[in-house]
């Protein structure tokens, strides 16, 4: 039965993974009568300020060469590793977001292998005794979740480029020791899209609880996918691995093009070999790197200078207390608001940098940035400026979020401008239009005025924009008078139009209807 059933060592299967497991069957028509089973190895980089195991600086992207790279991430003999907390409490968060078990006790070992950005020789990983074990993670888009099998903590490597005009190799250490989380999932997905859309969930995750900035074009967050081939009602064909996937869409189309390669092979009556392959972004096709057979020995021991991790229920429910809202309670909340799927997933998924720090306090990100316009203003009104207005403005300047110049005070007071009627909707546009081009810290108040931007109210030049307008169009002025009222639109328009938006379109037609059709309605 499914409630009863009991995690198993070493990849526990949880309820959540065994459910999964029952999924049917959907028809896929890009290969029809085959099904595809798909498993991600990601490599989070940890967003802690120093190294994994050294005192050195953690690096951004673009930062010189070897700038960053302490005795110990250059192997220097006698050097010793020192594990740093704030990593393994990145990672403990990482461990609780994703429902996972944290292990009370995990162990560091050495992974061997022979390559030039890789001083020591070998690679420090958990490779037996994680850091945690299990656990779920909900995809955002649809109703799938997708089973962790573990979360180990690991060292990066240094970087190698080849100088084909110099014929040199430059290796650059600054990366070297740096924290990674791999993060193992389950093979529950089942299609390019739905790895996709796990990688894109787990990024929001990460970057909500603070622990990694998952950009995958700067590096910081790398897939490995394994793919599969079945018959649907068979048992899983055999999985091909494909290496160092750097973006999305690239991750889909080897998705994809692994799969037509297994079907052709299965065709062909041959089966599938197991291998490691990378992905030629050019051809948009994998290759082959090598086979199981050739698979490296790594000779994995544990490592001799580090004793195992410990980790007190104290300092894992400390973590757990101080956890931020994450990505799915944050969706569930804004619904409740009211706001449209379409609205949180743009809010959601906007590039904005930390929704919340490592510390717990809120940053500059896009829900926290909504969450604070709303006291006091309705939701929708403050979404709708938010995701139509002000982003996509800041899209057509080319400029991210994180670039966005209008602090809370000047965007709610520009919102709270147009909703009093101090300024008319398209003043409001053109006034945020005027903010984004030359920032400042004034107050769009006093910008409006400036610029001429508060709303004619009813009155004199009201209606002197209306005579104006009258005298310009005699014939429609004449046919209102007539009783054709349809007409006083165009005559509404051309008062807009020479009000230069600050007229409001109600107002601006009563005045016309009041100098046209005395004795009328509104007169
Ligand atoms: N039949 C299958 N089809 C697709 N994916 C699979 C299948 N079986 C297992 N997987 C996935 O393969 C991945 C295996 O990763 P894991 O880190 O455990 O081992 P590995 O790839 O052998 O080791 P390494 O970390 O050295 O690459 C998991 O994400 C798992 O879900
Ligand atoms: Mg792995
Ligand atoms: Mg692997």
């Amino acid at each position: 039965m499914l409630a009863r059933a009991v995690p198993c060592r070493p990849c526990r299967l949880t309820n959540a993974r065994l459910a999964h497991t029952l999924r049917t069957y959907k028809e896929d028509p890009r290969w029809p009568g085959w099904e595809v089973i798909v498993g991600i190895e990601v490599h989070a980089q940890i967003k802690s300020r120093t190294k994994l195991f050294s005192d050195a600086l953690t690096s951004d992207p673009g930062v010189s060469h070897n700038a960053h790279v302490s005795a110990f991430d250059a192997a220097f003999p006698g050097t010793l590793p020192r594990l740093n907390p704030i990593c393994v409490d990145l990672a403990l968060r990482t461990a609780i977001a994703l429902k996972s078990d944290v292990q009370r006790r995990s162990t560091f070992d050495r992974k061997h292998y022979f390559y030039s950005d890789l001083p020591a020789g070998y690679q420090i990983t958990q490779r037996y005794e994680p850091i945690a074990r299990g656990g779920v993670l909900h995809l955002s888009s649809s109703e799938i979740a997708v089973g962790i099998e573990q979360i180990q903590l690991e060292q990066d490597t240094g970087k190698s480029t080849f100088d084909a005009r110099h014929r040199v190799s430059t290796i650059d250490l600054s990366r070297a020791g740096t924290g990674l989380m791999e993060i193992v999932s389950q093979p529950d997905m089942r299609s390019p899209e739905e790895a996709a859309e796990y990688v894109r969930s787990l990024q929001a995750l990460l970057r909500s609880v603070g622990s990694s900035d998952g950009n995958m074009e700067q590096g910081s967050l790398r897939c490995d996918v394994n793919v599969s081939v079945n018959k649907p009602g068979q048992s899983p064909g055999t999985r091909c691995e494909i290496k160092n996937l750097n973006s999305v869409r690239f991750m889909m189309a080897a998705i994809a093009s692994e799969v037509f390669r297994h079907i052709s092979v299965l065709k062909s009556g041959e089966s599938v070999s197991q291998e490691t392959r990378g992905f030629d972004e050019d051809s948009g096709v994998t290759f082959r790197l090598r086979s199981k057979e050739d698979a490296p020995d790594y000779r994995y021991m544990p490592d001799p200078n580090l004793p195992p991790l410990l980790l007190d229920t104290t300092r894992i429910e400390r973590i757990r207390e101080a956890m931020p809202e994450l990505p799915d309670e944050t969706r569930a909340r804004l619904q409740i608001l009211g706001l449209s799927r379409r609205d949180i997933d743009v809010l959601t998924s906007i590039d904005s940098g930390w929704e919340v720090g490592y510390n717990g306090e809120i940053g500059k990100g896009a829900t926290a940035y909504f969450d604070a316009l709303s006291v006091g203003r309705d939701p929708k009104v403050v979404v709708n400026w938010m995701t139509h207005e002000l982003l996509g403005q800041l899209t057509i300047r080319r400029k991210t979020f994180r670039e966005n110049p209008l602090s809370l005070e000047q965007m709610g007071s520009l919102i709270d401008l147009v909703q009093n009627g101090v300024i008319t909707g398209s003043s409001g546009k053109t006034l945020l239009r005027h903010m984004l081009d030359h920032p400042s810290s004034e107050m769009p108040i006093e910008l409006a005025g400036q610029l001429s931007l508060l709303a004619l109210q009813e009155g004199d030049s009201l209606d002197q924009l209306c005579a104006e307008a009258i005298a310009a169009l005699p014939e429609e002025a004449e046919a209102v008078r007539r009783g054709n009222v349809k007409v006083l639109n165009k005559l509404t328009g051309r008062v807009m139009k020479s009000s230069r938006g600050t007229a409001d379109a109600l107002s601006a037609r009563k005045a016309l209807e009041r100098l046209l059709i005395p004795g009328g309605a509104n007169s």
